[in-house]
């Protein structure tokens, strides 16, 4: 029998880590959203983003998903981390570039929640895909200690 979750195609997901940076440009906060009702794992906090489509690139998906679902149109894209996670619903990879700047007041237009975080990340249940990414930001922030409450 082959093994399904190693032979399975990753679906390519373009992920944004939206930050605030303080007036000497170190990141202070990021954003993240709750999975809206109706998808798998709704009500989880993860990073906004979605699905890339057939023909777009990472920068043009990453564009149109948080101009969907946050109403805001993006600046800058920087590509940081890739990251493969395996659920029982899919496999996908994850391409999570870092936000800067954009255009536009945040509006929740699937009906998610927000919230602007730093470590450790308070608001619960997180996604599990998320994890690595607040370890990386940890990583780079010299943050010692839990990433987020469980
Ligand atoms: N947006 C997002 N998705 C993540 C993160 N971490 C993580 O494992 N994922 C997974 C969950 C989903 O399986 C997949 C994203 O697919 P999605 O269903 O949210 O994408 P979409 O908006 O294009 O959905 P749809 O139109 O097909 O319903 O990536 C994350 O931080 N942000």
């Amino acid at each position: 029998m082959p093994d399904s979750a190693t032979e399975r195609i990753p679906v390519d997901v373009a992920v944004g880590v939206l930050l605030r940076r303080d007036a000497q440009g170190r990141e202070q906060s990021f954003l993240l959203t709750t999975r809206p009702p109706g998808k798998v794992y709704a009500g989880h906090w993860e990073f906004p983003g979605g699905k890339i489509e057939a023909g777009e690139t990472l920068e043009q998906a990453l564009r149109r998903e948080l101009q969907e679902e946050l109403g805001i149109t993006i600046e800058q894209v920087h590509p940081w981390k890739v990251d493969v996670m395996d659920y029982p619903h899919a496999r996908v990879r994850l391409h999570f570039c870092k936000v800067y700047d954009w255009q536009g007041d945040l509006q929740m237009l699937e009906g998610q929640q927000f919230a602007w975080q730093s470590l450790p990340v308070q608001v619960q249940p997180v996604l599990p895909g998320t994890i690595p990414v607040l370890r990386w930001l940890a990583q780079e922030q010299g943050f010692e200690g839990n990433t987020h409450v469980e």
